[in-house]
């Protein structure tokens, strides 16, 4: 089937967030790991790919978005979308606005819109400020966050250094006349120059009027939410036949592991949580990694009933993640964690897991990319933005709930594993 949007994600707990939403319309949704080697075949109305970009070096994640971008083409999309977090993560240098220029330079387009709100998950654009919550996103916990602090809530300030052409803002009072007038609004920054343009939004409501007035726009960028209304409006526009079967849930066993490399205020919260219900959980940390390597956390696993979910988590409080940090850099740190994770679910695999609810977009990346996984169903969502997806690894099939560091209630871990 022709693919009618293509999207190209930033980490892995964003493209299943973006699927997830796509697919509560019934849908087929497709998620790629990586840009697919061959190419499109049995492809979905909707086809995500998901990358682990956010934090890398500017030209590679460049290069790797616009590999996914010709793939989506051959696959006959002719709209796409970037989709990066609805906390708007990245540093000076990109990749938000970088990855934008080049996908807009290669797509022949000169103006598209930006727009990180959530409304479900408390992320709204007022002013072109970004909040989380009721706190401004610089005053919120993703100011420390371990790989991209955000210690400004401005989002044109934001993005200025992060392109070449001029940005613009469309304020909510616009918004809230209507798809018209955002058009219009559009229109006549377009003949100012302006190329990047902030849209506000603090509710649904205001998203789907930003759908309406941007869906045939041949890219638009923002969080998952923003894509929420788009199969209703092309199936209204005929673009998309309304008959298209979403995917089966196949059947999994109950043996399950939990891995957290998340250090966020919410997901250190859902950690204690976990903990208190006398569930076997084991925390690993980036000095002793750095030391000794995975192999004490490996002898756990492989010394766990996975029936009683063991968790393994290297969540820690800002200040613990800080000394780490100071001692072996940021990026050894993370890559420290990451790696003994991802080994960790691959063991957990080898002894018989099937089930895998991993914390954290980057340790995401690294446990999918650990598993060998080339491409994701979508199931049911456990809370907004984090469905179950099912995925062949190693001739096994297993089923993968990545969480975005910020999701999810305080029972996280617990409903995963009672919705499956
Ligand atoms: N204790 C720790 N000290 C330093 N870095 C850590 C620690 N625990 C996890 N990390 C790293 O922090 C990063 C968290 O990012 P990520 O997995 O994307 O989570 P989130 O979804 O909350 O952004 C990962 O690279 C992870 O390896
Ligand atoms: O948009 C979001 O907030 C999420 O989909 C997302 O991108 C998750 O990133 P992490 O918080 O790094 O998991």
């Amino acid at each position: 089937m022709t693919t009618v949007l293509g999207c190209i994600a930033d980490d892995f707990t964003g493209a299943t967030d973006l699927a997830g939403l796509l697919a509560r319309s019934g849908v087929r949704v497709s998620l790629r790991i990586g840009v697919p080697t061959e190419p499109p075949a049995d492809t979905a109305p909707f086809e995500v790919i998901a990358l682990k970009c956010r934090t890398a070096p500017v030209a590679e994640a460049v290069a790797d978005c616009r590999a996914a971008l010709d793939w989506l083409r051959s696959a006959g999309a002719e709209r796409f979308f970037w989709k990066y977090c609805s906390t708007f993560d990245s540093t000076p240098q990109g990749n938000i606005g970088p990855v934008a220029e080049a996908l807009m330079a290669d797509l022949g387009t000169v103006q598209t819109i930006y727009c990180p709100a959530f409304p479900e998950n408390g992320r709204s654009v007022y002013m072109g400020n970004l909040f989380v919550g009721r706190q401004p996103l610089a005053e919120s916990p993703m100011k420390d966050h371990p790989l991209t602090p955000m210690r400004d809530s401005n989002l044109m300030r934001l993005l200025e250094p992060q392109v070449t052409k001029p940005v613009g803002l469309i304020d909510r009072s616009c918004v809230a006349e209507g798809a018209k007038a955002v058009q219009k609004a559009l229109a006549a920054l377009q003949t100012e120059g302006v190329a990047h343009v902030v849209v506000d939004a603090v509710a649904n409501a205001d998203l789907e009027t930003i759908a309406r007035a941007c869906r045939d726009m041949p890219l638009i960028t923002g969080g998952s939410a923003l894509a929420m209304p788009l199969p209703a409006l092309y199936r209204a526009d005929d673009v998309l036949s309304s008959d298209v079967p979403s995917a089966e849930v196949p059947e999994t066993t109950d043996k399950s592991i939990l891995l957290s490399g998340s250090c966020s205020a919410m997901t250190n919260r859902q950690v204690a949580r976990y903990l208190e219900t006398g569930a076997p959980a084991l925390k690993v940390d980036p000095l002793s990694l750095a030391d000794a390597g995975p192999d004490a956390a490996l002898g756990w696993v492989a010394e766990q009933d996975l029936a009683k979910a063991p968790l393994v988590y290297a969540t820690a409080e800002p200040v613990e993640v800080k000394a780490a940090q100071e001692k072996l850099g940021q990026a050894r740190a993370g890559a420290l964690v990451e790696k003994a994770l991802a080994a960790c679910a691959v063991a957990a695999r080898d002894a018989g897991a099937r089930r895998f609810v991993v914390a954290g977009g980057e340790t995401s990346g690294a446990v999918t990319q650990a598993l060998g996984v080339d491409r994701l169903e979508i199931g049911r969502e456990i809370a907004p933005g984090v469905p179950w997806t099912f995925c062949d690894s190693c001739g096994h099939r297993i089923a993968l709930a990545l969480k975005s560091g910020n999701f999810g209630s305080q029972q996280f871990f617990t409903e995963a594993l009672e919705v499956l």
